[in-house]
């Protein structure tokens, strides 16, 4: 398969060379200093686009490669406010795309883990639930899309529960009202892959899960089996199409 890299970061580099690791072939690599070299990649040479660039470029860079017919797998985080309308230019074009907040089979179990503790614990109002997402100091949105999707899957199942608020770095916890919110404390230390913790906290005690990438090749290889499932597929999808359901 021809993998054109979209973002050629930290994780376009880790996606390289499991791409090649898997006999796959780079048609481009692409950063933000030499974007242009979009223009002159030929369609036929791509097969599928993964991009992993930054919250600022993600849109226009998903929107230009639907608009050439190029299959798409995102795994940039904090642009989803548009996402409505990539997933409407993807029906239109009849064209492919996959994105996940993270791609590691370790956080998608941690997932339904965590929806199925948040059910749980419904039927106990004393504990509190609260998140922690820890990673490195380059990350440049806050909080993770791992903890947005993690807050989601709590309020799908915590009917008390009716928003997130996220707390960064030194914010006092007395300036949240987090009675009807899941506060989520955004950290950023040294070069941390990404940890998440969710807590419920009572007077007496504290149930805790956590998850903790111990490098960035989960993400990666999650990033290329979903490149090589998405490749001759046409539809809008997630990691729970490509894992299957867990019944
Ligand atoms: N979904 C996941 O599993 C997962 C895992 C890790 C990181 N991420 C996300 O992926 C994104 C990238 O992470 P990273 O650690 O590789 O960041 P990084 O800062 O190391 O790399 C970002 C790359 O994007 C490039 N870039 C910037 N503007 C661009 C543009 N207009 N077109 C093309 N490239 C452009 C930069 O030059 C750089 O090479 C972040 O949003 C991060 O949160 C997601
Ligand atoms: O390093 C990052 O940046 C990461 N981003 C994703 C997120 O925002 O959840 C996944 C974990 C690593």
């Amino acid at each position: 398969m021809n993998i054109l890299l979209l973002g050629y970061g930290k994780m376009g580099k880790a996606i390289e060379q499991l791409a090649l690791d898997r006999g796959h072939q780079i048609a481009a690599r692409i950063d933000a200093n030499n974007v242009d070299e979009l223009e002159t990649t030929s369609s036929d040479a791509v097969d599928v686009v993964i991009e992993f660039s930054s919250p600022e470029s993600a849109f226009e860079n998903i929107k230009y490669c639907l608009e050439r017919g190029w299959p798409v797998v995102c795994g940039t985080t904090g642009w989803l406010s548009h996402r409505a309308e990539i997933e409407q230019l993807c029906r239109d074009k009849k064209g492919a795309f996959f994105y996940a907040s993270n791609y590691s089979i370790g956080v998608n179990l941690f997932f339904r883990l965590n929806k199925t503790l948040a059910k749980f614990m419904r039927q106990y109002p004393s504990y509190q639930v609260s998140m922690t997402e820890v990673h490195h100091t380059e990350k440049k949105d806050a909080p993770s899309g791992t903890a947005i999707t993690l807050a989601e899957g709590i309020l799908e199942q915590l009917p008390t529960k009716k928003r997130w608020v996220n707390r960064e770095g030194d914010q006092p916890q007395s300036l949240i009202d987090s009675t009807d919110a899941v506060e989520i404390e955004s950290l950023r230390e040294g070069t941390v892959p990404g940890t998440h913790v969710i807590r419920y906290d009572s007077e007496v005690d504290q149930i805790e899960i956590k998850h903790t990438a111990h490098s960035r090749q989960g993400f990666a290889l999650g990033a290329v089996v979903a490149a090589e499932w998405l490749n001759g597929r046409e539809g809008i999808f997630g990691m729970d199409d490509l894992l299957g359901s867990d019944e």
